[in-house]
């Protein structure tokens, strides 16, 4: 990996504005997932590490929260403007240790930077309120403060775009961060530690514990009585064990957990742009999203055109390393995602599924598998349950629209849901009944900065993103003057 910025290659914790070793000198290797040779090995943070990144944090907050907040737009936009600056570099390094595409990294660089951007102005719009009164010698108002030293913990598919979207908002609100990657792709973070650094932010606001001790780590970080909230982006059972853990000091929560976004096409949708948004949806980060469309509900009177069309377009992808510039699919993260695949696949098929396309080990490596479309799916196959996480279309038919929508709402998640029709009518009647805190209508593509991202249900809870986005991590203090 040859970086044109060599500084953006960081390898030690970053605590106080420097990168160092772990207290122990332990480090861990980060492997490339399309070829498995050794990217680097980075500092392996302990539990000592952890508690001086707490207390650093907890000393910077006394004074980053009494900033004013066009100090904190002023270091937010030339963050921001760093990472456009480095963009090529910080998306070699995302597809080096996540694998994504080259192109599609890229995509993650300036959508991650979007927060940063989005935030360094929102900040300066937090208001709070002067609320009318009922009784003549009071008066009422509300101010939003920083709520204290936030705890984030992020996940491997958005190496950069899950950092910034916790980070930027935390910032921009007055509070310090302490930050635990995933433990495949801490490089990102490092990188956009060393460029906060650079754009002048205090020691302290901003620490990152890259780590293979999850489990200590993350308990510290969600019982230690200076944080005042934990937010997490990743699976279900690890967000409810760390709400379970935060329980003791009562921490504020944002979780950003699991899906299960059906994708419905109507038999009144435009069929071009529905293969094309449910291609987009669904193979985005070769279907490593928790937003990805992980059954495809098609209506049974089009079943046979829809499929033909989107099979066509589903062989038209490029599997391969994505450092190559035709590649529109890159490796899985690891061994672990590639028998979750074959394991879901298994128990379809014996349950009466039938490949169409693909279903195997991709020849390009390893952790490669082949863009894939099983059908006859239905909802008593686990695939219809839990999040598919690789290039699976599980292929589903409905008759009406009440069938559709029973299907779609039929589990325990809550985060996206898409669908395609033409009919403006349907198109308010189904976004209204989709039990989803994220809908996409004739679109595959719903991600934005200025808009809130969040489920309901066992995807939890929480915006990130658009000013709810900042909201999380305030306080909404009242204050009653009395005796006028
Ligand atoms: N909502 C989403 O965007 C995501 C959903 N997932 C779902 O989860 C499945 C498993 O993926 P996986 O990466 O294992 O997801 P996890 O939920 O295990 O990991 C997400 C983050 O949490 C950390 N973590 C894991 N266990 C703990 C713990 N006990 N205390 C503190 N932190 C912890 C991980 O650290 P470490 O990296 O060291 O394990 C990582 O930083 C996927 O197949 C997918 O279905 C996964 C990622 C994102
Ligand atoms: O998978 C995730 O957790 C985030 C999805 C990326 C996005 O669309 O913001």
């Amino acid at each position: 990996m040859e970086l044109k910025n060599k500084k953006l290659l960081q390898t030690g914790i970053f605590i106080d504005n420097k990168f160092t070793k772990s207290t122990d000198n332990s480090t861990f290797k980060v492997n490339n997932p399309a070829n498995g040779k050794l990217v680097c090995t980075v500092a392996n943070a302990t539990e000592i590490d952890t508690n001086k990144a707490i207390h650093s944090a907890e000393t910077a907050f006394k004074k980053w929260s009494t900033t004013n907040v066009l100090e904190r737009s002023k270091i937010l936009k030339k963050w921001y403007q760093l990472i456009i600056d480095n963009k090529d570099d910080l998306a070699l390094l995302l597809t080096t240790e996540q694998g994504k595409p080259l192109n599609e990294a890229l995509g993650e660089i300036n959508y991650g930077a979007s927060f940063v951007e989005w935030y360094a102005e929102e900040c300066r719009r937090t208001y709070g309120e002067t609320i009318p009164f009922s009784n003549n010698s009071k008066r009422l108002k509300t101010i939003q403060q920083p709520i204290g030293v936030v705890a984030a913990i992020t996940p491997w598919n958005f190496p950069t775009a899950m950092i910034t979207r916790k980070v930027a908002p935390a910032i921009a609100a007055g509070c310090t961060v302490v930050l635990k990657p995933a433990e495949d792709t801490p490089l990102s973070a490092l990188a956009l530690a060393q460029l906060a650094l650079e754009a002048g932010l205090p020691k302290g606001v901003l620490s990152i514990l890259p780590t293979t001790n999850y489990k200590d780590i993350g308990r510290i970080l969600t019982t230690h009585p200076s944080i005042a909230k934990v937010s997490f982006t990743g699976s279900t059972t690890v967000g409810k064990l760390l709400m379970q853990q935060s329980a003791s000091t009562l921490k504020k929560l944002s979780l950003e957990l699991g899906g299960n976004a059906p994708c419905i096409i109507f038999d009144d949708a435009e069929l071009d742009n529905a293969v094309k948004g449910a291609i987009a949806t669904k193979y985005r980060n070769a279907g490593q999203t928790c937003v990805c469309a992980n059954r495809i509900l098609v209506q049974k009177s089009i079943y046979p055109t829809f499929l033909k069309k989107y099979t066509e377009a589903v062989e038209k992808l490029k599997v391969g390393n994505g450092i190559k510039k035709n590649s529109t699919i890159g490796p899985l993260i690891n061994q672990e995602a590639i028998d979750k695949i074959k394991n879901l696949l298994t128990d379809a098929l014996e349950n009466g599924a039938k490949i169409t396309l693909g279903g195997n080990q991709h020849k390009a490596g390893k952790l490669f598998f082949e863009p894939t479309i099983i059908t006859n799916c239905t909802n008593e196959m686990q695939l219809s349950k839990e999040e598919i996480f690789g290039p699976v279309s599980s292929i589903f038919i409905f008759e009406t629209e009440e069938e559709a929508i029973a299907m779609a709402n039929d589990t325990e998640y809550g985060l996206a849901a898409y669908f395609f029709s033409e009919n403006v009518n349907r198109v308010i009647r189904v976004s209204e009944k989709l039990e989803y805190g994220i809908i996409g209508i004739n679109e595959g593509i719903i991600s934005t900065a200025e808009a809130p991202f969040g489920g309901i249900k066992q995807s939890g809870f929480g915006k990130e993103g658009s000013f709810y986005g900042i909201e999380e991590y305030q306080i909404t203090k009242y204050i009653c003057i009395g005796n006028l």
